[in-house]
């Protein structure tokens, strides 16, 4: 029997619903070597004690049938549902060394990522903005770009985790002309789109009204749009975010780019929190994550829906065979 490939699942903050998510990944039989990594005994205690849980043996080419295997990477403190503890943020940083670390030797074929807690992560003195700007950084990318697919939607950001003040000076040509490479080259080469079209957004409000409200459409969006269209890219816009995400346009296009966070993703979220996926694209290894945060408030009640790390599982397995 030949071995499979081994997708490693980061575990998240301990103190949310992502270990009691990827004790849940054991309802599915999945075509790859699934691995967690996080504390071994958290995953057990969080996924119910009839979980067959068992520790991860590289030296297999397939994990026992039925069971879940975890690379444990210790805990600094114990953890409790609910309660962020800064002295646990060191782990959460070390699952994803540990993953990426795997990816980038070949060990794993990608890696998919349970919510961290950004807020605990800086509390402990780490700056900390989020998997995607942590994953450029150790990868030496200068830059990536964040993608959220869910309910029929591909929804990509010009800019990321930063203050809504800070977006119109982060929104250079040189960025949003690289933004767009990244994007176009990751839906040619991961999403099996041969000549993709992308509808691109204005920044202000319906998009500049000529001018009239806002000069970045001019000055910066529409130049990018004119080079790039110039070397063969179908891209539409920019168009005014409002009414770019009516059914009529959105036909028009196989993904949007946003230029800011809560320009996008709000509306990602609303057609499909709960199954929907983050993809960092522009990375040299494949890496999935959920479209939800840490649900404090859900953590160790075995309510949270397990529904988007499975789609970001799945998503990375199409994205390593499209790949392939
Ligand atoms: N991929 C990630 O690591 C990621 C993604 C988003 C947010 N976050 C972080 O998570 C923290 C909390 O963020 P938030 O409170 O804004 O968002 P959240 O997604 O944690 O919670 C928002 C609401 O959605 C519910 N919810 C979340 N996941 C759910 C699930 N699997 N099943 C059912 N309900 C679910 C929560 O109970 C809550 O009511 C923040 O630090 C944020 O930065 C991390
Ligand atoms: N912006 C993401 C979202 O709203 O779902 C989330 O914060 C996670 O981002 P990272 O993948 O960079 O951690």
């Amino acid at each position: 029997m030949s071995a499979l490939p081994i997708f490693a699942i980061t575990s998240g903050e301990p103190a949310g619903v992502g270990p009691e998510l990827c004790a849940r990944l054991l309802e599915r039989d999945w075509p790859v070597r699934l691995v967690v990594l996080g504390d071994i005994g958290l995953i057990r205690a969080r996924g119910g004690k009839s979980r067959r849980v068992v520790p991860f043996d590289a030296a297999l080419g397939r994990g026992p049938a039925g069971a879940l295997e975890v690379l444990h990477v210790p805990l600094n403190a114990p953890a409790q549902a609910g309660v962020l503890d800064p002295a646990n943020a060191s782990y959460v940083l070390a699952l994803l060394d540990r993953a990426l670390a795997g990816c980038q030797s070949g060990e794993f074929a990608g890696m998919v990522t349970a919510p961290v807690h950004k807020g605990v992560i800086n509390d402990a003195g780490v700056a900390f903005t989020g998997h995607t700007e942590y994953l450029a950084e150790h990868t030496h990318t200068p830059l990536v770009v964040m993608m959220l697919v869910g309910g029929g939607l591909r929804v990509a950001l010009a800019t990321t985790h930063l203050p809504l003040a800070a977006v119109p000076a982060a929104i250079t040509r040189e960025v949003l002309e690289e933004t767009l490479r990244i994007l176009h080259a990751d839906l040619v080469a991961r999403f099996a789109l041969a000549a993709p079209r992308i509808l691109v957004a204005g920044l202000n409000p319906h998009a500049g009204e000529g001018g009239h409200m806002g000069r970045e459409e001019i000055e910066i969006i529409t130049p990018v749009l004119e080079t790039l269209r110039a070397e063969g890219m179908r891209l539409i816009g920019p168009l005014p975010a409002d009414t770019l995400f009516v059914p009529h346009t959105l036909e028009q296009g196989d993904a949007v780019l946003a230029m800011y966070h809560d320009q996008g993703l709000p509306v990602l979220k609303h057609a499909s929190f709960g199954g929907g996926v983050n993809v960092t694209l522009g990375l040299p290894i494949i890496r999935t994550s959920v479209d939800h945060g840490t649900a404090l408030d859900l953590a160790g009640t075995g309510r949270a829906d397990p529904g988007s790390l499975f789609a970001a599982v799945e998503l990375a397995i199409d994205m390593a065979r499209v790949r392939a």
